[in-house]
């Protein structure tokens, strides 16, 4: 309905998610004269992909009213995205178009952009699953665009990769690595589709029994992410077996690494230079096979305690040295935690999808239309069934098993594995709410200022309780696992409650601030020895009695839960709500939630298809409306520490200041956005300097943008977030983050009076707040303002 030519086109500028601009057939050439005509707000439309620019033709049927809402006089329009690698020179997009073209064909084909360096052609599909609230199944057309539509690479042009692959035999790593270098090499999104899904299928066909290793090699992960092993070997290390593997100083190789800011190809150059002392171990020839580096990783991931350094070199000495040609390169990435190829969890889900399909003997007879058909669906399910059980190790026996048509049978959402929570959209008004759930039933719930906790109960009568990052949190909450089972009545066997762990007054009966709980131990909490006691605030029920309740309306989620469970004073409680309608209504219950020590409300939709849970997904259909944010930014950031500056005065012996940054996934960087000495505590201050010196690094990680300007006297490794309060966002010359999403295109955001806030433990650098978020709360600043 949406692809058909003639009425106009549309442009969405995926940075300012929501900007629609309009042109006629005749304006198409001319971008920079272009008028933007409004937002819109929740609607199909609102899927990008190849980058920055979707182009769409609407129909003549229909009406632009329905799309569009009144102009908005102080919209801008669509800035180029600056190219930070090539200099930050500008390049202008043209965009091509034909009349005669179909649906299938509006493609990047049409859009060419004049640029040195496309890597935001990059974008990947996560940050479409992860951010936009459009229903998948109302997506058929957009999803199609997902799949690619050229001729995937067949057999001969993989003769590279599988020269010595005979079936049976256990996957090569040479041409996991030739997947990689090519998928590394460009920067459209399908041409990584056909490499990566070509490998899978090869790997189904030939070596099925290495699919699993070989996708966890594709996602750099040695188990499912809820088990939060770690790989990233400190760079010491990898230098230290680099060096004695290729018979080279560590100041030799650390020399490198300052010229060529990638540990990666350090490694490479170094081991295709070094022949002849590699050789002198003997089994130069023998090739390494993707079970095998699997394995050893997996083994240097498990070690620990005393003698571990030594063994874990040792293993990847033993690695290193069987390595050749591209191999180092990615083995050293993947030990140091990042492939930094742009490679996305989605589009491996994507590949991984494609390939079943593919490889279905009845697949080669199917007619052209139909083949798109059976890929979108595949594609469909592979994500929705991954969002209710995140773990590959039950996924890919159960294709392997059962094929693609079979796989929500086989995997749903399981009691013990835990799913990346919902997330809420932060708003800085409670007219911005009413916006937002215009036309919908809606729920304003207490907002409290506690801990994700999600509750699991077994079919065995096994209680866990994860974290927000997935963390199993079960033995720091005795207490909890104790009293969860007196709060579910008898019928309640088996279930997933969404709760917020808050710590509670005893004697008082009030709620206290997060500031007190995150002083509550970690590990081997005795019941008897708890000092900080907690109070549990149940608001969604996600699975009970066996069945999922993911796509249930929230109002039937509810009163699930309400008949399942049972309140316990001081101990568990269901959040509190109303069904508020107006203005006043909500700012007196904002009121309300502030005197009972709550941030603020939660404002989510109760029915309908907008009130189903989407895991992982930060949803427009949850809003959260936070007291403190509301005259500044609508929310706290949460950044990573990238240098320090050292401290004068009462500092002297401590960091006196830091740098932030926020994380950009499309382009896999760090971008500086401001630095920040207020809101420590002398304490604070202690505390940093001595887990962060313990980081710092010789030089800055080829992956951090910044200017010079900013240039800090330590630079550390990206390894902690800390939560950060300003008092708005303002474009900066010298700080990069959101660089090219704004109006200045060579402009970065920078905060202006940030506050220390507190450490995230519960995330990890590349969960806090992305460019995107940064551009989107600025934008949201502007807006309002004028
Ligand atoms: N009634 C409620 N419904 C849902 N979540 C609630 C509720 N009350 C408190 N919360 C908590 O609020 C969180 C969302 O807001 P918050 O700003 O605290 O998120 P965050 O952890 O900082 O993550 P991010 O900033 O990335 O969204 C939820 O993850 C949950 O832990
Ligand atoms: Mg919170
Ligand atoms: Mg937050």
């Amino acid at each position: 309905m949406w692809l058909r030519r003639k009425f106009g086109h549309m442009i969405i500028n995926k940075n300012q998610k929501n900007r629609v601009y309009f042109f006629k057939p005749s304006s198409l050439y001319d971008i920079v004269t272009a008028k933007p005509l409004s937002r819109l707000e929740n609607s199909r439309a609102l899927k990008y992909r190849e980058g920055i620019f979707l182009l769409y033709e609407m129909s003549k049927q229909t009406k632009v009213s329905n799309f569009f809402g009144k102009p908005k006089l102080n919209d801008s329009i669509p800035q180029e995205k600056k190219d930070k690698k090539s200099g930050g020179k500008v390049k202008k997009r043209i965009i091509e178009s034909s009349d005669e073209e179909s649906n299938s064909e509006v493609d990047t084909k049409k859009i060419k952009f004049e640029r040195e360096n496309e890597r935001e052609n990059k974008t990947e599909s996560s940050s479409e699953m992860d951010e936009d609230n459009v229903k998948e199944e109302q997506d058929d057309n957009l999803e199609s665009e997902l799949v690619s539509t050229k001729k995937l690479v067949d057999q001969k042009d993989m003769k590279d990769v599988g020269a010595d692959w005979k079936k049976g035999e256990p996957v090569p790593y040479a041409g996991l690595c030739k997947t990689f270098e090519a998928i590394e090499s460009t920067t459209k999104r399908l041409e990584i589709q056909e490499y990566l899904t070509s490998f899978f299928k090869h790997t189904i066909e030939l070596s099925p029994g290495n699919l699993l290793e070989t996708l966890y090699l594709c996602l750099n992960r040695v188990c499912p992410e809820y088990e939060n092993v770690e790989l990233g070997i400190g760079e010491s290390l990898l230098i230290k077996a680099i060096a004695e593997v290729t018979g080279r100083t560590t100041q030799k190789v650390k020399n490198e690494l300052a010229k060529v800011g990638d540990l990666g190809k350090v490694a490479r150059d170094s081991k295709n230079s070094q022949k002849s002392i590699s050789s002198m171990f003997g089994n130069r020839d023998k090739l390494l096979t993707v079970p095998k580096v699997f394995n050893s990783m997996k083994k240097i991931a498990s070690l620990t305690g005393h003698s571990s350094q030594d063994l874990k070199i040792k293993e990847i000495q033993n690695l290193l040295i069987s390595c050749r040609d591209e191999e180092p390169k990615f083995l050293t990435r993947s030990l140091e935690g990042k492939l930094r190829i742009g490679l996305a969890e989605q589009t491996v889900l994507i590949c991984l999808a494609q390939a079943f399909v593919m490889t279905d003997k009845e697949y080669e007879k199917l007619a052209k239309a139909k083949k798109t058909e059976e890929l979108n669906n595949a594609i469909k399910t592979i994500k929705s069934v991954y969002s209710e059980l995140p773990s590959y190790d039950k996924i890919v026996p159960a294709l392997l098993k059962g094929g693609i048509k079979n796989l929500r049978e086989h995997c749903k959402l399981t009691p013990g594995i835990p799913l990346k929570p919902m997330l809420a959209h932060p708003t800085k008004s409670i007219t911005d709410v009413l916006d937002s759930v215009e036309g919908h039933k809606f729920t304003c719930e207490f907002k409290y200022d506690g801990e994700r906790g999600q509750i699991h109960r077994l079919e065995d009568g096994t209680t866990k309780i994860f974290s927000r990052n997935l963390e199993d949190n079960t033995v720091k909450y005795p207490d909890i696992i104790e009293r969860i089972s007196k709060a579910a009545k008898t019928n309640t066997k088996s279930y997933v409650l969404d709760c917020e762990v808050v710590a509670w007054d005893l004697e008082k009966h009030i709620l206290l601030p997060f500031q007190v709980l995150s002083t509550r131990k970690r590990k081997d909490v005795k019941e008897a020895e708890i000092k900080v006691s907690v109070c549990l605030f149940a608001f969604d029920l996600l699975y009970l009695n066996g069945e999922s309740l993911l796509k249930k309306s929230l109002e039937e989620r509810r009163k699930l839960m309400n008949d399942s469970f049972q309140e316990i004073e001081d101990e568990f409680s269901f959040v509190q709500n109303i069904n508020a309608t107006n203005i006043e209504e909500i700012q007196s219950y904002l009121d309300e939630s502030i005197k009972a020590n709550c941030e603020g409300l939660m404002v989510k939709i109760l029915d309908g298809l907008e009130s189903t849970y989407e895991p992982s997904k930060r949803s427009r259909n949850w809003l959260k409306l936070k007291k403190d944010y509301l005259s500044g930014v609508g929310d706290s950031l949460d950044l990573v520490v990238v240098g320090a500056f050292y401290g004068r005065g009462k500092r002297t012996n401590v960091y006196g200041a830091f740098l932030l940054a926020c994380y950009d996934p499309e382009h896999e960087e760090y971008q500086t956005i401001c630095k920040i000495g207020t809101g420590f505590s002398d304490s604070d201050l202690e505390t940093h300097f001595n887990y962060l010196k313990e980081k710092e690094t010789s030089e800055p990680k080829s992956y951090f943008n910044y200017d010079k300007g900013t240039k800090p006297d330590v630079w550390f490794e990206p390894c902690q977030v800390w939560e950060v309060k300003a008092a708005d966002l303002s474009i900066s010359p010298i700080y990069k983050a959101a660089i090219g999403q704004i109006s200045e295109a060579s402009k970065g955001v920078s905060l202006r009076f940030p506050r220390f806030i507190r450490i995230r433990e519960d995330k990890k650098p590349e969960d806090a707040t992305t460019s995107e978020q940064v551009a989107e709360l600025f934008q949201n600043q502007y807006n309002n303002k004028e």
